[in-house]
């Protein structure tokens, strides 16, 4: 009976949620499984694409005329029976396509790249094809081809004078090197080497070394070491001696030493926590656990604890961390811990690494993984738990297509795995915290510092009032006689800059005008290192201007408090202190992020001055004093969401001071002294910021008390953009309850970005049990409507801006 396998195609254009059929060729051998990646052919024409099977099913009669499955890509499924589940559900729950689900949930080596090639057609002129196409038979279309030429075969191929095909290309590729072992006993090298000139000294330093080489080697190891070239290796194998064979090997993203440490002896606190966590893996309960505990509690080693547990009992861990890249510090201490078995993902690691760590999981060979966002989609089995640090990162949340929040697909993982979830935190979000009051969630408290040091003394720094006595400066007095303290001390210093939508921008001043994206509604920001003007939204890159291009004025200034700004300011204010500066300029190459922070902890630095990046994780015990320069630039923000930000980031990064023998102190230099959170990080008390913020949050309607969707509408035109909200808006209206509040249409918070207009419009609800499916069908019906039109679903937005 012949079979028929349904693929998610991959084509960008022409979104659907449907899989398409196909014949399973009666010449495959092996059995088609879904998860596995085919190429089908798609359309008119002969345009091939790459898509995953779905499901399988024998042929019934209504299905005729199906086109066949082109070949099949893999042997075994990419993705597992766990992970195709995952991907319905996640589907439906962040409205995006599955096939946008499935390619999130891969590695990008495993993804495909599309190759174009034109070929001449019949009626193509032999004059024109010699001219084109010369003595190839074929040439691929890319950008690489000079514009007049891709122009001139695009006009060709409208006419039908050339044919153009699509091949797909897998990027993914094991990494091969050449081994190298004797071919014959130890008497006949012997006898080998007994046959050679005196001059061939190279020739018998290699029999000498075969004679005795009981192991593989590497050729490149082997040749460094007897210093032979590859040359004297082939003639070798030539003559017989030795033979040559490829095998795999893993690119190690870590190829740094770690320290192996041991298990520390637990406090009381921490020790209650390990054993519940513990005692959900033994039983196989899926509990979440709210680990709440204060900066500098120890919990990292409650997390290790917890992953050591489940590897005694034969299970498997996963441990989540925001923006891994950012903190190589917790990945030393869980790779200190377990070793080799430890396989980490980020978005640091080259293709090749990433597919490489990917294996190693696939294959069962790594058996915790540690990583960022899209770590929580491993291809790990037999989970026994989950761990998720600073589990109120928005990082977690991914802000594109689709946008899903790793905790809920962690908590998805936990049911299917029957293992416990640890959300780990000093400044828990409001939601998470709100359910562990409700008891969904099971709270564990580490409510002081390990050896029970004091969390740091917090000074509130009024600038209004610094700015009187000196206008221009960053830095107020109580804070620069601090940090001179610590100079004379020999003690480390660091210093946040926070730089949330606020940055370095030009403006002139005698007309007032400031340079803006021609393509986005945002100002250029100024890059001193490039010398140029940025687009941060859409990537535009311009000069930097020397007169006004509006008025023409010579009286154009740099505005703003970029680092690089203050790092001048400072440098001149202490001009023998030695600082750091890290921000998204000076992290930009691979490992400079881990660079910086290794010569701070050698203490090649005085004061390390950055941004948010600082914020969280840092271990470092001769940190004894934390500044901040700006504490309110998140609290200007119209969200619901921002005395929460600015708490959370004010208590992580006083909690880097003092965490070891020496107390810590902290400044937080603010326009807002009194607002309550600036005033509650200053007593780093989180539970009274909870239930300040939860009061606020009842009165006015926000999350937690109510869910909230975040629709947007883009398009080139911005009429289209803002009718089809409007016509979005009044559907809504009319299909959800008098209950569901909805905030808009507005135009967004930046209103164009990369030439198209946005619109958007908030629900917030308590319970629409419609709700999904009409957003399907907007969804839908938009996506008819117009092509090019987007339509942008936000389920649980991190903010309504
Ligand atoms: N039981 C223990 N005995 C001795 N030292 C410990 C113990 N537990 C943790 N520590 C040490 O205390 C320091 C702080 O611990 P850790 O970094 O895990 O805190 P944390 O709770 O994750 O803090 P943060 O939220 O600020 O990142 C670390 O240097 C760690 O090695
Ligand atoms: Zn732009
Ligand atoms: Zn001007």
């Amino acid at each position: 009976m012949p079979e028929v396998a349904e693929v998610i195609v991959d084509v960008p254009t022409m979104q659907t949620n449907t899989p398409y059929s196909y014949l399973i060729p009666a010449t495959l051998t092996t059995p088609l499984l879904p998860g596995m990646r085919v190429i089908v052919p798609f359309g008119n024409g002969s345009r091939k694409v790459q898509g995953f099977v779905w499901r399988v099913h024998e042929l019934v009669s209504t299905e005729h005329e199906l086109k066949t499955i082109d070949s099949v890509m893999d042997l075994s499924p990419v993705l597992n029976q766990e992970l195709m589940a995952m991907a319905e559900w996640l589907a439906s729950t962040t409205y995006a396509f599955t096939i946008s689900v499935l390619l999130t949930m891969l590695p990008n080596a495993l993804k495909a790249a599309y190759e174009k090639w034109a070929t001449p057609g019949e009626q193509l002129s032999t004059a024109t094809r010699q001219r084109l196409f010369g003595d190839q038979s074929r040439l691929e279309l890319t950008d690489k081809l000079p514009t007049a030429q891709f122009n001139e075969l695009m006009s060709l191929y409208r006419k039908h004078a050339i044919n153009v095909t699509y091949e797909v290309k897998s990027k993914g590729h094991a990494k091969l090197v050449t081994m190298v072992k004797p071919a014959l006993p130890k008497a006949d090298l012997e006898a080998a080497k007994s046959k050679l000139r005196v001059t061939a000294v190279k020739q018998a330093d290699l029999l000498d070394h075969l004679m005795v080489q009981t192991e593989p080697v590497s050729q490149p190891a082997l040749e460094k070491q007897l210093g032979v070239t590859s040359a004297v290796i082939k003639g070798a194998a030539d003559k017989g001696w030795l033979t040559r064979y490829q095998t795999e090997v893993y690119r190690d993203p870590l190829s740094n030493a770690v320290v192996k440490t041991q298990p520390l002896k637990l406090n009381d606190a921490q020790q209650t926590a390990v054993a519940a966590i513990c005692r959900a893996t033994d039983e196989q309960q899926e509990t979440t656990f709210l680990l709440e505990g204060v900066t500098g509690s120890g919990k990292t080693e409650v997390y290790l604890q917890a992953i050591a547990n489940a590897l005694e009992q034969g299970k498997n861990a996963l441990m989540l961390v925001p923006e891994i890249s950012l903190t190589p510090q917790i990945v030393g201490r869980v790779r200190g811990r377990f070793g080799k078995a430890v396989a980490v993902l980020h978005s640091g690691l080259s293709a090749g690494e990433r597919f490489d760590e990917w294996r190693r999981i696939d294959r069962g060979e790594a058996r915790v993984v540690v990583g960022a966002r899209s770590a929580v989609f491993a291809p790990l089995t037999n989970i026994g738990v989950i761990i998720m640090d600073e589990e109120h990162e928005a990082s977690y949340k991914q802000d594109d297509n689709p946008r899903y929040h790793a905790r809920d697909v962690a908590l998805w993982r936990s049911r299917y795995h029957h293992c416990p979830v640890v959300l780990g935190s000093a400044t828990p979000s409001l939601e998470s915290r709100a359910r562990a009051q409700k008891n969904r969630y099971q709270r564990l408290l580490l409510p002081t510092r390990v050896n029970e040091q004091a969390l740091p003394k917090v000074t509130i720094v009024d600038m209004t009032q610094e700015l009187q006595q000196h206008a221009e400066s960053t830095f107020s007095t109580p804070l620069m006689t601090a940090i001179n303290d610590r100079l004379a001390r020999g003690e480390q210093s660091l210093l946040m800059l926070n730089r949330r939508g606020f940055s370095s921008f030009v403006m002139c001043r005698d007309c007032g005008f400031v340079l803006k994206c021609p393509n986005c509604d945002i100002s250029l920001t100024l890059h001193m290192d490039t010398h140029s003007m940025k687009c941060h939204y859409c990537g535009h890159e311009e000069p930097i201007p020397q007169v006004c291009p509006n008025c023409h004025s010579r009286h154009i200034r740099y505005y703003g408090t970029g680092t690089q700004k203050v790092e001048a300011e400072l440098k001149q204010l202490l001009p023998n202190a030695r600082i750091l500066r890290m921000d998204v300029d000076t992290t930009r190459r691979k490992g400079a992020h881990e660079r910086l922070l290794r010569q701070f902890g050698n203490h090649e630095a005085d004061i390390l001055l950055g941004t948010q990046m600082i914020a969280k994780g840092l271990d470092f015990p001769d940190v004894t004093l934390v500044g901040v320069l700006n504490a309110d630039t998140a609290l200007g923000m119209p969200d619901f969401r921002s005395s929460e930000r600015t708490f959370q980031l004010l208590t992580q990064v006083s909690g880097r001071a003092g965490r070891a023998q020496k107390p810590g102190q902290v400044f937080i230099q603010t326009y807002n002294p009194d607002h309550y959170a600036i005033q509650l990080a200053k007593s780093q008390d989180y539970e009274r910021f909870f239930v300040t913020e939860m009061k606020l949050r009842h009165q006015g309607n926000y999350p937690p008390y109510y869910f909230a969707v975040k629709l947007t509408a883009s398009d080139v035109e911005e009429r289209v953009a803002a009718t089809a909200i409007h016509k979005i808006a009044a559907e809504l209206q009319a299909g959800l309850s008098q209950h569901a509040i909805i905030l808009g249409p507005t135009p967004s918070a930046i209103a164009r970005v990369n030439k198209r207009y946005y619109y958007q419009l908030v629900i917030k609800y308590k319970q629409e049990p419609q709700l999904s499916a009409l957003l399907f069908k907007l969804l839908n019906q938009a996506q008819k409507a117009r092509k090019g039109l987007q339509i942008a679903i936000d389920n649980n937005p991190m903010s309504f801006m």
